[in-house]
């Protein structure tokens, strides 16, 4: 039996990048060997092999048409900075893409996809120019990647792709689940976005890939979110049981990164929502202050905060939704898995782990609590006590 088996590279490395120091490069090929000879957790993660290509390339590419669109807002004049089109454009464009290139990689799989934007507004009157520009982008980036140059997309592959994200996910069999762009608001304002890939199989994460096109390549600790250009953007992608890896965006070296273990509160940083409208920072801060964290939150937009904490830049995510928001499973499949498999924990208030088998919401009525695993018990029992004293004081 034909098998894949990991051979470690430690000579190879990248030396600007402080993350790869400690750790060598994994590298596949193939090998006989027999069935029992190869642990377990090698199995798992052999057998996504395909998928993980697929949603790295699908992910690069969308992300390729974000920078394109970020740079073209950030330069446009205020005038047209209000106009708010050129976000809608990259948001559809980055989930056209992903839907295309996932089912042209794996043609003979069956395609499911649940995915945050439709086609519906597209459709309305007014909607023709914008998706005119939608396939326009697209297709740009495909013949400048040199992709499936057999073909040209026209409007109605469009509106199809971007609508294959209807599906419902579920309990039941493989589902791709899709951001396009996560943290609008921060892609708007030139900080930090990701578009974050996950593959659900019977109802449990397997898969995650998070592209960061903003984010450093070196830690973001303390709060330092600037880099010289050429050294930002992250891609990190892990599959179960197989760790959690990180390359820059636009090369192939790869490293294994890990949560940082630390079980002294004083030496753990916070990470939170930089929109206050997304998180109640309040409570947040009541939690760490009974904790006994010292350093100040980094407050930074989208799900970068879980590729950031699962190399170690910080220690702790909270994120306390506004009453009545219902959170959507893209907004968390990629990040919690790429945590989880870093050594780090994602639960609810109660401990539990986040259920993804559910549709397209995740059944919470609560909030989102990450870190490390030393680090877990005492991080819920401020969190229980910070959420009765803000009850009792209400
Ligand atoms: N009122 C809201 N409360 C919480 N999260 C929200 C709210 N509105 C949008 N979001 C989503 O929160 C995520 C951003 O999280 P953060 O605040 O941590 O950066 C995004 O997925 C964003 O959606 P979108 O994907 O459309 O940007
Ligand atoms: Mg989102
Ligand atoms: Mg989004
Ligand atoms: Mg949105």
């Amino acid at each position: 039996m034909n098998l894949v088996s990991i051979i470690a590279k430690p000579e190879i490395t990248i030396t600007k990048n402080p993350y790869l120091v400690s750790s060598p490069l994994l590298f596949f090929s193939n090998k006989t060997k027999s069935e029992t000879s190869i642990p377990r957790v090698l199995f798992s993660s052999m057998s996504y092999n395909k998928e993980l290509a697929a949603a790295k390339k699908a992910v690069s590419l969308a992300a390729r048409l974000c920078q394109k669109m970020q740079k073209a807002i950030l330069q446009s004049d205020v005038q047209s900075k209000s106009d708010k089109s050129p976000v809608t454009v990259a948001d559809y464009g980055s989930q056209a893409l992903v839907s295309y290139a996932l089912q042209r990689e794996l043609p003979s799989e069956q395609f499911s996809l649940v995915a945050e934007e439709d086609s519906e507004d597209l459709l309305k009157d007014g909607g023709q120019e914008t998706l005119e520009r939608i396939t326009k982008l697209v297709n740009d980036i495909l013949a400048s990647d040199g992709s499936y140059s057999d073909c040209t997309l026209s409007t109605e592959d469009i509106v199809k792709a971007i609508d294959c994200g209807k599906s419902e996910g579920g309990s039941r069999g493989r589902h791709w689940v899709l951001d396009p762009i996560d943290g609008t608001k921060g892609f708007l304002r030139g900080n930090q976005y990701a578009i974050a890939l996950a593959l659900l199989d019977e109802g449990t994460v397997v898969l995650g890939v998070l592209a960061c096109p903003n984010l450093p390549l070196t830690s973001i600790a303390g709060g330092s979110q600037h880099s010289l250009p050429g050294e930002v953007g992250c891609l990190f992608f892990s599959v179960v049981g197989g760790g959690t890896y990180m390359q820059p965006l636009d090369s192939s070296s790869a490293v294994k990164v890990q949560v940082n273990a630390t079980d002294n509160p004083e030496e753990a940083s916070l990470f939170e929502s930089y929109e206050a409208a997304h998180s109640m920072h309040d409570l947040s801060s009541s939690i760490v202050k009974k904790l006994g964290v010292k350093a100040p939150p980094v407050r930074i937009d989208s799900q970068a905060k879980y590729g950031a904490l699962s190399r170690g830049d910080g220690v702790i995510y909270l994120r306390f939704p506004h009453k009545g928001y219902r959170e959507k499973i893209w907004d968390h499949a990629a990040g919690c898995i790429v945590v989880s498999e870093a050594g780090g924990l994602v639960t609810d208030v109660a401990g539990n782990p986040l259920d993804f088998s559910k549709g397209r919401y995740l059944d919470l009525d609560t909030g989102i609590i990450v870190t490390n695993q030393k680090l877990m018990p005492s991080l819920l029992k401020a969190v229980r006590e910070s959420i009765e004293e803000k009850a009792s004081s209400l």
